[in-house]
């Protein structure tokens, strides 16, 4: 399937953000984590969360504050470990913050990361059904969508098959056909296009990309894949250690990465 409206990113009058209204925003969030180190067996983790020895706290977040609005492509960056899915999985409500910190979401989301989603043990079919309703759609919604979204994710022929024989990329492609047709107003995109490998499959997803910005799909894409970063995102977000280091377009931010790779 061709999307009709491809719209780059540079073709879009220069979008006053603050006059948008605001999908998600975080307040002083922080997120620790407590890991018990050096316990292979269930005896030893028990053993070590009762002594309380050998607990270490993760601070993976720290003071995050951030607004982000409706339509926007927003790219997360920054080193393994900086917190870039922690703050993902904190925006789609996966965790919590630490007390003190708030975040606040507007919009029905999908979750697209590889490896999450689906119950293996249902059809595509019944998959279809499922996280549509998720996402808001009525049966009748669902009955009329439901071939494109088979045909979008270029998987006809495995209607009845479970999901558990899908490869990942099949898995992946149904996932963000059903986000599209079910109008996902919030996609949380976690290094998602990097298993997909179908290479007209990710054309399609960049002229969706590109169309977003039109008809206000908010998408939040955390990515190691800096081409798509800076054709994408008006905004990008770059982590360093859990804190904030930076806060711009692509064309600021992306060189402060690099400079902090060099370190
Ligand atoms: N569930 C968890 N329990 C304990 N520690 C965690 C958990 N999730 C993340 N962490 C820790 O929090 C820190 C941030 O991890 P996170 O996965 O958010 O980083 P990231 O920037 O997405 O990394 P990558 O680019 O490698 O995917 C890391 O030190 C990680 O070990």
């Amino acid at each position: 399937m061709k999307s009709k409206t491809e719209v780059h990113k540079d073709q879009v009058p220069a979008v006053n953000w603050k006059e948008r209204e605001t999908v998600i925003k975080l307040e002083n969030v922080s997120k620790t984590f407590s890991i018990i180190d050096g316990a292979p067996t269930m005896a030893g983790q028990l053993s070590a969360f009762f002594s309380k020895k050998s607990h270490r706290k993760i601070e993976a977040l720290k003071n995050i504050n951030l607004e982000i609005k409706k339509g926007e492509f927003f790219g997360i960056i920054g080193h393994n470990g900086s917190g870039k899915s922690t703050l993902l999985r904190l925006m789609a409500g996966t965790y919590q913050p630490n007390p003190g910190g708030k975040v606040y979401r507007k919009g029905n989301f999908m979750r697209l990361s590889l490896g999450i989603g689906f119950d293996t043990e249902l059809t595509a079919h019944e998959n279809i059904f499922l996280n549509a309703s998720i996402l808001g759609l009525s049966m009748k919604q669902i009955r009329e969508r439901h071939d494109l979204i088979l045909h979008m994710a270029g998987l006809e022929e495995y209607k009845h098959t479970k999901v558990k024989f899908f490869s990942t990329g099949m898995i992946s492609r149904l996932k963000f056909a059903i986000a599209v047709h079910a109008e996902a107003e919030i996609f949380f995109m976690d290094e998602f296009f990097g298993g997909v490998g179908d290479l007209q499959f990710k054309q399609l997803s960049e002229s969706i990309f590109k169309e977003s910005i039109v008809k206000g799909r908010t998408i939040i894409h955390v990515s190691h894949t800096l081409p798509t970063i800076r054709e994408h995102c008006q905004r990008v977000l770059l982590l360093h250690r859990g804190e904030m280091v930076a806060l711009g377009t692509p064309d600021e931010v992306i060189p402060q990465y690099r400079k902090l790779m060099k370190q």
